[in-house]
């Protein structure tokens, strides 16, 4: 790995510049995917309202009072829909690591379509397309998190369509497995630390994604996100305003058989002098179908190079990983 930094890339030519502009954005991409494993967008199209509406309902709602917070809470099967408090979770756990559990609470929503046929009726459907719900304040939540959410699966899947092209495959070659995609968008808050947090604690211990690609909003404050160097070193993450930071999940490592990276990060603690800031963010998990089968794709290996990864359904790949990051694992009843 030779970035050092976080490249920024304007996806405005692959919506306008036709042939030429999205083989462009595409180049920018697949530099950015071979290496860290991260990139900014700019150019995206979504509105700045759009996000700035979720921002206002979410920061809304985190400010008010526990009980209230709680009368949506995360349901039995711990799965990405309502109210998640703090140190209920810990991404470190994913990855098998021991740590105290992680410094922020969060409100989760999956899908707004329902489910489809392959899906109804199996446990499948319980996880993966429960129906969301909402607090009653602030009232304009659930609309904000809608139309973001909206915006989310469209810019995902032309996003998508430029990682098909990244790696020399039709723009389409993954249309057919996002096309009842699972993606689950999280409100975090990382509250101000009044304590010291304990050894090896963070607001978000280090993890890699579960899915294919993480697209995010996030307040620029120090005790922000991290992304780990080949060299063990960690680099900041600066959001700029009204752009997206992007990373790639592990699906894509595994269909690439580790040409992608899927790179480790963190969420730091704020030096003593900014503890009593807190942080918003807004990750969107981009999630292809419950049941889509996850291979190494025949132009990733040969002769000389053995598949790395054994193939998986997505449903139980991802399953495996959520429920552990919360010291749980899979109800099979
Ligand atoms: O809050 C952030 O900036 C990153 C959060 C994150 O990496 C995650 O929840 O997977
Ligand atoms: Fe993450």
């Amino acid at each position: 790995m030779t970035m050092e930094n976080v490249p920024v890339i304007d996806l405005s030519p692959s919506f306008s510049g036709g042939e030429e502009g999205r083989q462009k954005v595409a180049e920018a991409i697949r530099a950015a995917c071979e290496d860290i494993g991260f990139f900014t967008v700019v150019g995206h199209g979504v509105a700045d309202a759009t996000i700035e509406a979720l921002r206002r309902n979410a920061r809304e709602y985190f400010a008010l009072p526990l009980a209230e917070k709680e009368k949506v809470p995360q349901p039995v099967e711990r799965i990405s829909r309502g109210y998640s408090h703090v140190c209920s979770r810990g991404l470190a756990y994913s990855t098998g690591k021991e740590t105290p559990p992680d410094l922020q609470e969060s409100f989760a929503m999956g899908p707004i379509d329902e489910a489809p046929d392959d899906v109804r009726g199996a446990l499948a459907e319980r996880y993966f397309f429960r129906r969301n719900t909402w607090p009653h304040t602030p009232a304009g939540f659930a609309a904000a998190a809608e139309a973001y959410y909206r915006e989310m699966e469209r810019l995902s899947l032309h996003i998508l369509q430029l990682f098909a092209r990244a790696l020399g495959l039709d723009d389409h070659y993954f249309d057919d497995k996002l096309d009842h995609h699972t993606s689950t968008m999280r409100t975090i808050y990382y509250p101000p630390q009044s304590e010291a947090p304990q050894a090896g604690q963070l607001r978000a211990g280090e993890h890699t994604d579960y899915g294919t690609l993480t697209i995010l909003t996030g307040d620029d404050v120090p005790g922000g996100l991290q992304v780990k160097l080949r060299n063990g070193g960690w680099v900041d993450v600066h959001p700029l305003p009204n752009a997206f930071i992007c990373n790639i999940g592990d699906l894509m490592m595994r269909w690439t058989n580790d040409k992608w990276v899927s790179n480790p990060h963190r969420v730091a603690n704020p030096p003593a002098e900014y503890a009593h800031i807190g942080r918003l963010s807004i990750p969107f998990f981009h999630n292809p179908n419950a049941n889509a089968e996850i291979r190494c794709i025949r132009a990733f290996y040969g002769e000389a190079e053995a598949e790395k990864y054994p193939p998986v359904k997505f449903g139980e790949f991802y399953l495996s990983k959520h429920l552990k990051a919360q010291n749980m694992t899979v109800e099979t009843a």
